[in-house]
């Protein structure tokens, strides 16, 4: 950092030793403007950002303090060091108390000039820093982990690997829910801007007379609300990856506005003349065709161009073999356990709101089940519901052989206590589903009656009827299916 360019405003109305001054720090390699008075310099601050301003004290008209002054009273972002001729310890004093970071008795080494300039400059950007991290602070989620070993979800992985170190903007898209912003996350962690801000919007969830506040921030007084200057999520993700979520969404009027940051990185404010700079990696990604939306006259077709440089196309769920297994298991609380015909239930769903659909039914699924078992009675009745209208029906629990079933039932446990004919599992059979009936196909109470565990009973059932489950919801009509 302390050697890239300082963007550095010079205001002094010596004209050589000003020159001087600018001569030097240009043959250095900064920016440098320079100008003899301070009504110039402010409307040069109006309309541009400098990292550093140095300001001579004594100027005719305005002079430097007063120019500090302005610069705080319109909330400028930057660092001041004064010029001071006399170089006594007051002025040095009154001039840092009014927020100048530093000062420089004239005349002055250059070298010390630049040496002054990088530690401005540098307090600068700390201060910077920490306005971003507040502000990303406050909107940060945990990165979550890409779950899933699936072919076509390989794939994305090995784009992601490739894509990430460019620099370049990306559009992700894919059915909603389908994890667009968990491979944004993910793409920024491998990329060279990891440890910078990753800062999220969505441009379908924001009023459409916000979007643009909140983009490209707004002066204070820019409009009805605006009680205090911001800075747009751009300024935010200054350095980092800015993630825009639902681009297509993005009001016609501000499309320009976007692809002007994507051209050159400069951006306005609401209300405000100055030009910003920002450097900013732009991910976005859509659950709408884009490509579509351009041909029906929504999005323009240059911002298309610039934000697909490079694109990744995110599988809906049900075309991921294997990968609902693997969600179970990873977002299942490892206190529960689901049983074989809830999974398979899961796993013929075509999960029209991909993963987060699946998240939300565990989780319903958690907070409905009896002790820790996860059973078709706490899923939802149309996944359920789907496997009994499907082409490709889950298994579900009727017996075996339900003429076995009639027989056995027809005989009383006690009946064929010593009967050479029953087996031992034919009596437990009777007696469990039988205990099961009379408790209303409530498992849980069941295995109570039954003194045993829940996943026994469980285990049993298996055993006894091919399947652990029934085919409803309802829990007595469980009962009656498995019987
Ligand atoms: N492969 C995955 N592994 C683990 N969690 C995932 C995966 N994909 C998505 N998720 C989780 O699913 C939920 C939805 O993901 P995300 O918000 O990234 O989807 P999206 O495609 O951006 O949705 P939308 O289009 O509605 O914004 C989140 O809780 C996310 O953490």
């Amino acid at each position: 950092m302390t050697d890239m360019p300082i963007k550095l405003l010079l205001v002094d109305d010596e004209e050589d030793s000003r020159r001087s001054s600018a001569k030097w720090m240009t043959r250095k390699g900064h920016d440098v403007t320079d100008v003899s008075n301070a009504a110039e310099a402010m409307s040069l601050l109006e309309r541009e950002s400098f990292d550093v301003g140095v300001f001579d004290m004594n100027m005719p008209g305005m002079s430097g303090l007063e120019l500090l002054q302005r610069v705080h009273q319109d909330n400028i972002d930057i660092e001041v060091i004064m010029l001071t001729g006399q170089g006594t310890v007051e002025t040095a004093v009154s001039a840092m108390k009014m927020g100048a970071c530093d000062f420089l008795s004239k005349p002055c080494a250059l070298g010390d000039l630049e040496h002054h300039c990088f530690r401005a400059r540098e307090r600068h950007e700390l201060k910077k820093e920490n306005k971003q991290l507040k502000a990303v602070i406050s909107r940060v989620r945990p990165a979550a982990k890409l779950i899933g070993e699936s072919k076509s979800l390989r794939e994305v992985a090995k784009l992601i690997g490739k894509v990430a170190p460019t620099n370049k903007p990306v559009l992700i898209q894919g059915e909603s829910g389908t994890g667009k912003e968990v491979v944004a996350q993910a793409i920024q962690q491998a990329s060279r801007v990891a440890d910078k801000p990753f800062v999220t919007v969505n441009c379908a969830a924001l009023p459409e007379n916000l979007v643009e506040s909140e983009l490209f921030g707004h002066q204070k007084g820019s409009f009805t609300g605006a009680t205090a200057e911001k800075p747009g999520l751009f300024e935010i993700a200054d350095g980092g990856t800015l993630f825009i979520d639902e681009i297509g969404e993005l009001p016609p009027s501000l499309q320009p506005k976007l692809l002007r940051v994507l051209e050159d990185g400069s951006l306005r404010r609401v209300g405000c003349h100055r030009q910003r700079k920002v450097k900013v990696r732009i991910i976005a990604a859509t659950n709408r065709d884009l490509q579509t939306e351009v041909d029906n006259g929504n999005f323009r077709e240059d911002l298309f161009y610039r934000i697909n440089v490079l694109s990744i196309l995110l599988p809906p769920l049900r075309e991921r073999e294997g990968d609902i297994n693997r969600l179970i298991d990873h977002f299942l609380p490892t206190s529960f356990h689901i049983d074989d015909a809830a999974r398979r239930a899961l796993n013929a769903y075509p999960w029209p709101g991909n993963i987060r659909q699946l998240i939300n039914v565990i989780d319903r699924a958690t907070i409905l089940a009896d002790e820790f078992e996860i059973t078709l009675d706490d899923l939802p009745t149309e996944i359920v519901g789907f496997g009994h209208t499907s082409a490709t029906p889950f298994p579900i629990a009727t017996p075996t052989d339900p003429t076995a079933a009639i027989e056995v039932r027809s005989a009383h446990p006690r009946d064929m206590l010593g009967d050479p004919d029953f087996k031992l599992d034919d009596i437990a059979r009777v007696h469990v589903l039988e205990v099961l009936e009379k408790e209303k196909g409530n498992k849980a109470g069941a295995a109570r009656k039954l003194g045993i565990h829940r996943r026994k009973l469980y285990r049993l059932l298996d055993r006894f009827t091919g399947k652990s489950d029934a085919t409803s919801s309802d829990e007595s009509s469980a009962c009656e299916s498995v019987l």
